[in-house]
């Protein structure tokens, strides 16, 4: 099977992380790609970004069903950009790692942390808690407070930040499991599982197992109701390219 990972930021070194962590994890059949969209904002740190960054999602799932399909597709971004526009757009499975993440941190404990990167993006992982219904099962979400393409650009900081803020969590907010809250975190997972003593959920290798299982179940997106592909409408200005799909 094919799972291709798209980064929703536009740094290609952050997709080369997701890619190879997403390779390392899959099954000896599953062949995994990874793309980042062209346009869009290097990092996704806030509303704005993730706003900008769902349409390059969209689009590269788009230009993926076109040219190379994939059996699933993984939105690697923790704030899950475009998810429900992605699923209206294919029939794959489309899955987004922070629903991956709570749902596999869910599984081995009854109360996780996350930690992310920033703290103005807290709400973010916060609102998907609460929306993909998790919240009573986290006790908090953290922030490391590291700009995200730190984790790129001064990883050795990065990390020990992250270790930190870990360490706080397991000391203080009575879990059982940390979810890390940044695909650009998927290189990450077994250190800092060894030096915080609890185990670590990471979603782009969370995403890539579920997919997995979608896929080797048969399982694709629903196409009744609001999955259904979109109405065909026009589209105007830049987006014309869309009209009629
Ligand atoms: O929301 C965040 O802090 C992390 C999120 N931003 C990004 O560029 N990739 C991510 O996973």
């Amino acid at each position: 099977m094919h799972i291709h990972l798209i980064n929703p930021n536009t740094t290609a070194g952050m997709t080369a992380t997701i890619r190879d962590a997403g390779i390392a994890i899959a099954a000896s059949g599953t062949r995994v790609t990874a793309s980042q969209p062209d346009s869009g904002p290097v990092s996704i740190e806030g509303h704005f970004d993730e706003a900008i960054s769902a349409v390059g999602v969209t689009e590269e799932i788009m230009r993926m069903d076109r040219e190379s399909p994939a059996d699933a597709y993984v939105i690697a971004c923790f704030g899950d950009p475009g998810l429900l526009a992605a699923r209206e757009i294919t029939r794959a499975p489309v899955i987004g790692i922070a629903e991956a993440a709570f749902h596999m941190a869910a599984l081995i404990s009854t109360r996780f942390s996350v930690v992310t990167t920033l703290g103005r993006t807290v709400i973010i992982a916060e609102h998907l808690l609460d929306q993909y219904g998790f919240s009573h099962q986290c006790r908090r979400v953290r922030a490391a407070e590291i700009p995200v393409l730190d984790l790129e650009d001064d990883g050795d900081r990065a990390l020990e930040k992250i270790i930190e803020e870990s360490c706080r969590a397991r000391d203080e907010d009575g879990i059982g499991a940390i979810v890390l809250g940044c695909g650009g975190m998927a290189n990450l997972t077994e250190t800092i599982s060894r030096e915080v003593g609890l185990p670590v959920v990471e979603g782009v290798t969370a995403s890539v197992k579920l997919a997995e299982a979608l896929v080797g179940l048969g399982l694709s997106t629903s196409k009744v109701g609001d999955l259904a592909f979109p109405r065909a409408k026009t589209f105007t200005g830049q987006f014309s390219h869309l009209s009629g799909l």
